[in-house]
């Protein structure tokens, strides 16, 4: 069997690359997972300056998951284009991932922009859903908004695109967000982001620093929750607009339903975190072990074949 896939017109090797925020902060993090057998990569989300993020303790592991109120730190925008470019000369053959997005509406122009007129050839992720900076909503369960931005940016924007999306729980939110969706020529989307704003609580404390220990919740809790927005946007969304699955992976036995869900392209958070990159060839051997006892040679084979009952 081959874990292989194709996102746009870029083939990967492999369907596992990191989920933005995880292994991914700076060149020496970034090298170790190109050097790993991960597909490729996505950056950190940068903005156009760089910024030092919230108070620490900001990232806390727990037996089910994590919990992150990291509040943005990256090195900012030059930083990562620079280093992609020097990858395009390096590593001419292979398709990197940019995640960004801008502290205001026309910074993220501002650095849609930059992307556009700048040789970078491969994958753009604009995250529309950081859920750690004070005072700054999740942009995407503001679908006016969403709207009104992505029309903004489709009329400049010509490369390769995706959006970063926050879990919905509600039908009607997949129904109305998938609509939006439909309308731009979107090479992605990927769901789920963190699910914002939870608390997990250590005998009488909680574990984080920022905002009185609300974060972001990531790792086995939000599986569920994961297949869901990935399945529900494959129900509703063009098939021209494909699926990232991101949360809850630890397995190839959990990729492998990311994939039976409609994703051609799994992220992997929380365990990266835990694990390192190593996690890349157990998970990835972990899915070929499936694939092969089930008779399945490509992921496309089963992507998408959620069975109903
Ligand atoms: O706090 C963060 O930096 C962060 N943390 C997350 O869990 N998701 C995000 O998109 C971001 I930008």
């Amino acid at each position: 069997a081959t874990t292989k896939t194709h996102i746009g017109n870029f083939e990967f090797e492999n369907c596992f690359m990191n989920a933005a925020g995880v292994y991914c902060y700076d060149r020496n993090e970034l090298e170790q997972v190109i050097n790993s057998q991960a597909g490729t990569f996505v950056t950190k989300t940068a903005t156009l300056q760089s910024r030092p993020g919230n108070p620490e303790p900001r990232y806390h592991d727990t037996a089910l998951g994590s919990i992150n109120s990291m509040g943005l730190p990256n090195l900012g925008f030059d930083y990562y284009l620079e280093y992609l470019l020097e990858l395009q000369k390096t590593h001419p053959d292979r398709t990197f991932f940019f995640s960004l997005v801008g502290m205001s509406t026309e910074d993220t122009h501002t650095l849609l922009k930059k992307v556009q007129e700048s040789d970078f050839n491969g994958i753009t992720e604009l995250n529309l859903s950081c859920p750690n900076v004070p005072g700054k909503p999740q942009i995407a369960y503001d679908l006016e908004t969403t709207e009104k931005l992505l029309t903004d940016i489709f009329s400049y924007f010509k490369k390769p695109l995706g959006v970063k999306l926050p879990p919905y729980f509600d039908i009607v939110h997949f129904d109305q967000a998938a609509a939006v969706f439909n309308k731009f020529p979107l090479t992605f989307i990927n769901c789920v982001n963190s699910i914002g704003n939870g608390l997990v609580v250590e005998d009488e404390s909680v574990v984080i620093k920022p905002k009185n220990g609300f974060g972001g919740i990531g790792g086995e809790y939000i599986k569920p929750t994961a297949l869901a927005n990935v399945h529900a946007f494959y129900q509703r969304l063009n098939p021209s607009i494909q699926i990232i699955g991101t949360g809850g992976v630890l397995t190839g036995q959990d990729a492998f339903e990311h994939i039976l869900c409609g994703a051609s392209m799994v992220q992997i958070g929380t365990t990266l975190h835990k694990e390192g990159p190593a996690a890349f060839e157990r998970i990835t051997n972990e899915l070929k072990a499936i694939m092969n006892k089930k008779g399945y040679k490509t992921i496309e084979d089963f992507r998408g074949k959620l069975k109903y009952l």
